[in-house]
């Protein structure tokens, strides 16, 4: 029967496929007593070895994507299926107490989840629980016949349907394979929306229910400039559907010509269209799409994939290859940006009534120096392979940013007492909290750059928690208290003689470039799915010209929509 879920539009584009359902499933285990023990045995056998062939896709996906040290953990949970004791545990179960297999390995888990408990002093064994529940999960899926959704294993295209897409859930995707994502909760700017848009797939986020209606394998339309989705469509809207999906391949087809070209107005004002990057891999994307630079890399990707924090060597050789792959251009490197929309399973921070408002990312480096010092001398280490430029995530005062750079000159001293080879860095923050919009002069006396963080800046100015589609209504770029406040920091870096980029959403947003390129932003940061269009779109407008629009938008509008009628006429025919 045909139905329509509305979510919010989170990235461009039609498809139509098949769902994928990234879905916990129910894995509850009913005791059974068995007569044929040799065939519950060898219910249990295969089982385990259908789970470790899993794992060993798993782990060649992430080898590929992330590198071999980040895959480390799947060796773990393969070594733990393969452990001999455990495997005789629950054959000893099995035999002695004539239960079906997945009681059998639910009661051994449970006792040997027991036993690391009881190690209460030894963080490596607490560390083995949360690998310990994955791997009996994997194996009691296989006993129960249900799958466990991974997208590490999708091998044909889809349309993943979840709950939320959180970004470890991703860095195993094969992208070929995913032709949209419809999630249950999400705002534009959720990290599930900027993955999604970054990889150019469309998405659909915010819809509240698509895990309860929409069923594996059923086909759908997903309209990410729409936020629609269309269950079980009419030959029609499959036709028309199909059409789109055409068009939008010519589109990106005439765009792609424009991949080496430069950033130039119409009449020759420069910028830089640079990309917003989570790890390594996602480097050939980027270039692919044109980027001449890379704005903003957010580091916590690569803390994320594992179940611990990435050595400092480990995070060496991922911005060492960032910053390579770039040379001889600049690459924008944040610190880890943790808490808030960014959780950290792994760190157990203490629960916060606000974690928006909470101990998080450089509030959270300068109270735990240690990760804070080492990830700075992986940078610092990386800074001779290119053009390094590091980036303090969430400064409120210029107390944190003198903290936090009289640290990295610390670290960079005794680097420099060992001989270590080190490049000319550039130090800078994101302006994302409203004080230090309000204050950017002054901070542009202390730093080389400025980059505006919108997604964070027009949560923290309107009052909206950007992951909450209830209040998504606010996110409000083109709001003339944003526009003052973007415009504000602009200025204040061009007074101080400082270049100042963009490397929130609304940067690549085709609204808001028109007014971004008339105040003069110097860096457009995007994820790579916008950039191409974002070069042809400032091709085609007349920078000077758009001085006026700017000033009339800052001076004369109350309200966004008075701001997009403004951008529409002074642009005709470029917008729609
Ligand atoms: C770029 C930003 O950072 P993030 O989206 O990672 O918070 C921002 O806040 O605009
Ligand atoms: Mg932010």
């Amino acid at each position: 029967m045909r139905a329509m879920l509305k979510g919010i539009a989170a990235s461009d584009g039609t498809v139509c496929g098949q769902v994928y359902r990234l879905v916990e499933p129910d894995l509850t285990v009913q005791r059974r007593t068995i007569t044929h023990l040799d065939n519950e045995l060898n219910r249990f056998h295969q089982a385990l070895e259908a789970a470790v062939s899993d794992i060993e896709t798993i782990k060649t996906r992430a080898t590929k994507n992330l590198g071999a040290d980040s895959a480390q953990v799947f060796s773990a949970h393969i070594a733990m299926l393969q452990d001999p004791e455990l495997k005789m545990a629950v054959e000893h179960e099995i035999t002695t107490q004539h239960v079906n297999a997945e009681a059998a390995v639910s009661k051994v888990a449970h006792d040997y989840e027991q036993s690391l408990k009881a190690l209460k002093d030894n963080p490596y064994m607490q560390e083995r629980i949360t690998d310990l529940h994955d791997v009996i999960k994997r194996v009691t899926a296989k006993l129960l016949n249900v799958t466990l959704p991974d997208l590490a294993l999708v091998n044909h295209p889809v349309i993943v349907v979840t709950h939320d897409l959180i970004p470890s859930d991703t860095v195993s995707v094969n992208p070929c394979y995913i032709l949209g994502f419809v999630t249950d909760l999400g705002g534009r700017t959720s990290h599930s929306s900027i993955l999604a848009r970054s990889l150019n797939i469309p998405a659909v986020v915010g819809t509240q229910t698509a895990t309860q209606e929409l069923t594996e394998g059923s086909t759908i339309i997903l309209n990410g400039d729409r936020g629609q989705v269309i269950v079980g469509p009419s030959q029609e809207e499959l036709a028309t559907a199909q059409q789109e999906m055409q068009d939008r391949t010519e589109n990106l087809e005439r765009l792609a010509k424009l991949q080496h070209h430069e950033t130039t107005s119409q009449d020759g004002v420069g910028v830089t269209l640079a990309a917003n990057i989570g790890t390594p891999s996602d480097m050939p994307n980027i270039l692919r799409n044109g980027a001449e630079a890379v704005g903003l890399m957010r580091t916590e990707f690569l803390y994320m994939d594992t179940d611990h924090l990435p050595s400092e060597d480990q995070q060496f050789a991922a911005y060492k290859e960032v910053v390579t792959a770039m040379a001889p251009h600049p690459v924008v490197i944040r610190t880890l940006d943790i808490g808030g929309d960014k959780p950290l399973p792994y760190l157990k921070q203490k629960p916060e009534a606000n974690p928006f408002m909470g101990a998080r990312a450089i509030r959270r480096s300068l109270t735990h120096q240690e990760a804070f010092r080492s990830q700075l001398r992986a940078l610092l280490r990386a800074s001779a392979f290119g053009q390094l430029r590091i980036m303090f995530p969430m400064i409120a005062t210029l107390d944190e940013f003198r903290q936090a750079k009289a640290i990295y000159d610390d670290e960079r001293s005794k680097l420099t007492v060992n001989q270590v080879p080190l490049g000319d860095v550039k130090v800078g923050m994101m302006v994302e909290v409203p004080a230090a919009a309000l204050l950017a002069d002054r901070f542009a006396q202390e730093v080389d750059f400025m980059s505006i963080g919108t997604n964070d800046l027009i949560g923290y100015t309107m009052a909206a928690d950007r992951t909450n589609q209830d209040v998504g209504y606010l996110y409000q770029p083109y709001h003339p208290a944003i526009l003052r406040l973007v415009n504000r920091v602009i200025t204040a870096g061009h007074n101080a003689g400082i270049p100042v980029a963009m490397c929130g959403e609304m940067a690549g947003d085709p609204i808001a470039v028109p007014l971004l390129l008339g105040m003069g932003l110097d860096e457009f940061s995007m994820g790579a799915g916008s950039i191409l269009k974002t070069r042809e779109l400032i091709g085609k407008l007349n920078a000077h010209d758009l001085q006026s629009l700017v000033e009339t938008a800052l001076n004369s509008a109350s309200t966004s929509q008075e701001v997009i009628t403004m951008v529409q006429a002074a642009v005709p025919g470029i917008l729609n």
